[in-house]
């Protein structure tokens, strides 16, 4: 589903790349955590993977195709079939909820009667039954970022992509969406999720790939966020 061969990345002006010839093979329906410090490479992979940038040396495939050679104009079919979410959510401040879930099917050219219909069931999905009119300033933390997860997975991706997505809740709200993206998850689609949070990966026991200075050094099924386990 995602493949890195030998990918290198090196931004302009930095002494160091960011990654360091890293190959990773995540298979569909895999949940992979991606941890390490801080400026180890984890978001640099993850905009690879949707090609908001681009390796220096290196492939990337995503769904069996190599993304770096992908036509312009195939880049948003490309992102369709990723969703994604980030720890600042990123929710339209202007549109209620509804209207921001169902914004993410506008744009993939869904019939009104589809959304009026899938806009419901993914807002009961992710716990915001009967919140639909509320506007993203009148909602907590957690209930944003379950929005924020409802507009990711509507058009029923194949991969999710989650950078430091609990990174601004409390440990309550964190368990929440843990819940909920692994329940995404054994739904089929592929979760690969970077985070600092130790708790979280030590609990759940998925697979962990851990970066440090761009380099891949350690690759461990049912891991933990340390090497410990
Ligand atoms: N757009 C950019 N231009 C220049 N350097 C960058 C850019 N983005 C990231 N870097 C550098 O690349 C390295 C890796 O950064 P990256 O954001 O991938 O790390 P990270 O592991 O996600 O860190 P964090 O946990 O703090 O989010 C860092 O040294 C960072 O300063």
């Amino acid at each position: 589903m995602i493949r890195f061969e030998k990918v290198s990345k090196a931004y302009p002006g930095q002494a160091r790349p960011a990654l360091n010839s890293l190959s990773i093979d995540i298979q569909k329906g895999e949940f992979v955590f991606l941890v390490g410090q801080s400026g180890s490479g984890k978001s640099t992979a993850l905009k690879l993977m949707l090609r908001e940038q681009r390796p220096t040396t290196g492939r990337v495939y995503v769904a069996g195709k190599e993304i770096n050679r992908l036509a312009g104009w195939k880049v948003p079919r490309l992102r369709r079939q990723v969703g994604t979410i980030f720890q600042d959510f990123r929710l339209l401040a202007n549109k209620n909820v509804a209207e921001n879930v169902a914004f993410a099917m506008q744009v993939t050219g869904h019939s009104n009667r589809e959304i009026r219909q899938r806009v419901p069931e993914t807002l009961e999905l992710v716990g915001l039954d009967g919140k639909g009119d509320r506007m993203p300033d009148e909602l907590s933390g957690g209930e944003q970022q379950r929005v924020a997860v409802a507009r990711a997975f509507i058009n029923r991706p194949m991969i999710l992509i989650a950078d430091e997505p609990t990174g601004n809740l409390d440990p309550g709200n964190t368990v929440g969406i843990m819940r909920l993206l692994d329940r995404i998850n054994r739904s089929g689609t592929t979760i690969v999720m970077a985070t600092h949070d130790v708790q979280m990966v030590d609990q759940m026991r998925k697979r962990v790939i851990e970066l440090e200075h761009g380099h891949l050094v350690r690759d461990q099924v049912q891991g933990g966020y340390g090497a410990q386990f």
